[in-house]
């Protein structure tokens, strides 16, 4: 590792409860120290970031999970900050939740569990008062019933394969599928080529889409409208996919049977027929530590090399890291970026032994290797004379 990397202990902070085993992962080096003003990174999970200002260390955001609303992507892609996340680390999770609520709540187990436990005053009446009672709780079975996963990603997938295993029809909608995602999905799974076509014909929906301009309430009165009467609604994605006036009045007619949120707020506890779930989809011991030791993993990588894993805002981009002197720079995506940058090493009289350069939009990521041996004393000097070329948002030399 250079002289570059080893001067100054790695600051990570953390902005939600993150699990130990992958805090553990940030060793010699590093340092966890949540009342930095300036860290070099962020772990987080669901607080909002939105109005944090970031000190001038901060290289790299992991969100510990997968959904990244809550993190301002522009401003870090403006400032030169790689934000990660983890993708499909905590889906298993979010699945066996979905499984559970649906068949739960198809069986009225919420509302029957609830008025069982209203009857403990009865003392020898239970059992009377339990068989009396128990018709206010017939349910309906989901086998032979048609599911709509709105959504085939790593969540999407696992639930759309797992309730053909339960018996029921699959149909689901994803425009962006992945070529991952399609070899490992049922091929039982029907196609919708359009959304009207799994809204009209599903008798329960599970939205798995991130939340973005073009998704923010995709279930709305219009959407509503082509469904069938009493469908259920599982939403473990987030809350501002649904417009929650048109929701209230869908529960109220009817339209809408039941709806499964794990995103309650004030106008949710307020509706009828609402499952509010608090926010405990991938909330379970295997993954907390999965997205923890995925996020500190890929954090670490970057921190030390460079190499960018999973980002949801820059270029993937890695080479193996044989711990030469590294140039990494974030820079506009516009011509001759590489030529400047490169000329900028040989005017050092340094040799280039490897180099990746890979774009994403209006930015772009560039790492050099260094092919001699580098007196550290002229390392400040080329790392400024990089940063000072048009373009260049962040540069570094690890
Ligand atoms: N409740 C929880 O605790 C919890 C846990 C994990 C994820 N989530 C939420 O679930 C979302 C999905 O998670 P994931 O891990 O499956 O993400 P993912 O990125 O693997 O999958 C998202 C899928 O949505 C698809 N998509 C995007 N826009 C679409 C549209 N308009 N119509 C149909 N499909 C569209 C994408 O092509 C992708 O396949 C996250 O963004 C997050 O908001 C919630
Ligand atoms: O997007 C996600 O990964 C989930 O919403 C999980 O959020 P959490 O990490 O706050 O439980």
């Amino acid at each position: 590792m250079s002289t570059l990397t080893l001067e100054k202990v790695k600051t990570i902070k953390t902005l939600n409860n993150i699990a130990e085993s992958g805090l553990n992962v940030f060793q010699d080096g590093f340092a966890i120290d949540n009342d930095s003003d300036n860290p070099d990174a962020i772990l987080v999970r669901s607080f909002n970031m939105h109005a944090i200002e970031f000190g001038n260390d901060l290289k790299a955001i992991a969100r510990a999970g997968a959904g990244v609303n809550n993190i301002p992507l522009d401003k870090c892609t403006e400032q030169g900050i790689v934000v990660f996340n983890t993708p499909g680390a905590n889906a298993n999770a979010v699945k066996e939740m979905v499984l559970a609520s649906m068949l739960a709540a198809s069986r009225n187990l919420f509302d029957g569990v609830a008025w069982t436990k209203t009857l403990e005053v009865e003392g020898e009446q239970i059992p009377k008062l339990v068989e009396a009672g128990k018709k206010q709780f017939v349910g309906k079975e989901i086998k032979g019933k048609t599911l709509g996963v709105v959504g085939l990603g790593a969540i999407g997938a696992l639930v759309a394969n797992s309730a053909l295993d339960l018996g029921m029809d699959v149909i689901a909608f994803d425009p962006f599928i992945s070529v991952d995602v399609a070899w490992n999905l049922s091929r039982n799974v029907q196609r919708a080529m359009k959304i009207e076509q799994l809204f009209a014909n599903a008798d329960y929906i599970t939205v798995h889409v991130p939340l973005t301009a073009d998704t923010k309430a995709m279930f709305n009165q219009e959407t509503f409208g082509i469904m069938k009467q009493d469908v259920y609604i599982l939403n473990f994605s987030r809350g501002e996919l649904v417009n929650e006036a048109d929701m209230e009045l869908a529960l109220e007619s009817g339209k809408v049977g039941k709806y499964i949120t794990d995103f309650p707020n004030e106008a949710v506890l307020k509706m009828k027929n609402t499952i509010p779930v608090p926010h405990l989809g991938a909330s379970t011991a295997e993954s907390e530590e999965n997205c923890a030791i995925m996020a500190a993993r890929q954090v670490k990588e970057f921190l030390e090399t460079g190499n960018i894993k999973n980002s949801v805002n820059f270029p993937n981009a890695s080479l193996p890291y044989v711990g030469k002197q590294r140039v990494a720079a974030f820079h506009k995506n516009v011509p001759n970026m590489v030529g400047q940058i490169t000329s900028a090493i040989s005017s050092y009289d340094l040799n280039i032994a490897d180099m990746v350069n890979r774009s994403r939009g209006d930015y772009a990521y560039t790492m050099i290797d260094i092919d001699n041996e580098v007196n550290s004393d002229i390392l400040p000097s080329l790392e400024n004379k990089i940063k000072q070329i048009a373009g260049i948002v962040t540069a570094r030399i690890i």
